[in-house]
């Protein structure tokens, strides 16, 4: 059977939601697909198809970050899930990563809990700069003067990470009940799709600059090869171009061989397409997450570079105590983690909570990068630093 030609007919974007564990993102994120599958814009994606790991049905928790397509009058999106359990934090981070806009799921009925406000800070930190709330279970919650001060607290909290909180959108919706069908909470998740069609803006793609996929995923298509897939950083791709796979070791080519999105072939793949590319006579092992396909020559691995960083304060999810030189946390770089070294000059160096320091960095394994590169910086389970690649050293 052909496959469909993706039309790019209206503006894409990426969002995803993001919160604490069990406040209802993927129920919310099943029920928009329902709600814009009854308007002829999206094919319904059950609950159990967006959490589908073995562990995921297990537990009642989601692990991956899951992506979904959907439409509305006057955009299409690709929408991640993405999970809110603090184990997982690393996945939302590179989530959270790829997204232009995100839906902040609170439940009505808890407040802003711990990831809440993790999430928040992270969003922060990787560059989301629009979030609009999704006050979610407000069928458990029949006090409105209850709703207010959730409402209330929720701005009170992204204004304190610098998001302008009193603008912010909050839509009192319930996943729940619009995905058993009933026809008031329906109306509740077109309100939340017209605030975020109002609120997100359209991001100016980078289009002139060289080609850069950042790997999310690896997948063999039997018969065909092998697929790497994530969401195009910056600049286009056609199908026969030639591209390198750089980083985590040595670097090396191919073409890409085909195109798609959710299924959907493309002829050409441009920054903020949620991309899977076909790559030509490249085996499995030999590609993984956290690698970047791009341009020939256009980027390079680095195990040394020199950064800004921001150390975050045990308010913020981080250290009470300051770090010294020799600490080497794990450093996270789009889709990847790695180990690295902190040089912070001298022996006698030492970073605080709530400074701006600058270091130097050892990773041990290379990760492609360029000056300006975001990063956060993350030790059992927290994230204790946020900072930016100023320099390339080696
Ligand atoms: N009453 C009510 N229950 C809800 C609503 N949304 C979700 N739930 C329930 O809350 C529980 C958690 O829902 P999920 O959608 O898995 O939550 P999640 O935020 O995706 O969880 P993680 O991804 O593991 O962080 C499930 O039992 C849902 O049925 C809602 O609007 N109202
Ligand atoms: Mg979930």
């Amino acid at each position: 059977m052909a496959k469909q030609v993706y039309e790019r007919d209206k503006p894409h974007i990426n969002i995803g939601t993001m919160g604490h564990v069990d406040h209802g993102k993927t129920t919310l994120t099943a029920a928009i697909t329902k709600v814009l599958a009854e308007r002829g814009l999206a094919s319904a994606v059950p609950f159990e198809r967006i959490d589908r790991a073995p562990e995921e049905r297990d537990r009642g928790i989601t692990i991956n970050a899951a992506h979904v397509q959907y439409a509305t009058a006057t955009r299409h999106y690709a929408h991640v899930d993405m999970p809110g359990h603090a184990d997982y934090m690393k996945n939302m981070i590179s989530g959270a990563a790829q997204v232009d806009g995100a839906v902040l799921v609170v439940s009505a009925q808890d407040g802003a809990m711990p990831q809440t406000r993790e999430h928040v800070v992270l969003a922060r930190q990787v560059g989301v700069e629009h979030i609009v709330v999704a006050l979610n279970k407000a069928d458990m919650v029949e006090d409105t003067e209850l709703l207010d001060l959730v409402e209330l607290e929720v701005r009170d909290l992204l204004s304190e990470y610098g998001f302008p909180g009193e603008e912010v959108p909050i839509v009192r919706v319930s996943g729940l009940r619009a995905l058993e069908g009933d026809p008031y909470w329906t109306a509740r998740i077109g309100d939340l799709l017209d605030a975020i069609d109002g609120y997100v803006p359209v991001p100016r793609r980078v289009l002139d600059e060289p080609f850069l996929l950042p790997v999310e995923s690896v997948l063999t298509i039997t018969g065909r090869g092998t697929v790497v897939t994530g969401v195009v950083a910056q600049g286009s791709i056609r199908v026969g171009d030639a591209v390198e796979v750089v980083g985590l070791g040595d670097t090396f080519g191919s073409v890409a061989t085909g195109l798609e999105t959710f299924g959907q072939t493309m002829d050409r793949a441009e920054a903020g397409d949620d991309t899977a590319m076909l790559l030509r006579g490249v085996k499995r092992d030999q590609v993984r997450r956290g690698q970047v396909i791009s341009t020939p020559g256009a980027i390079r691995p680095h195990l040394r570079f020199r950064a800004r960083v921001r150390v975050l304060t045990a308010g913020e999810g981080g250290r009470s105590r300051p770090f010294f030189h020799g600490y080497r946390p794990q450093f996270h770089f789009r889709t990847t983690d790695v180990v690295g070294g902190v040089d912070l000059g001298g022996d006698g160096g030492m970073a605080l909570p709530g400074d701006t320091v600058e270091m130097a960095v050892e990773l041990g394994r290379p990760v492609a990068m360029t000056e300006g590169l975001g990063f956060a910086i993350r030790e059992g389970g927290r994230t204790v630093g946020a900072g930016t690649v100023t320099e390339l050293i080696g």
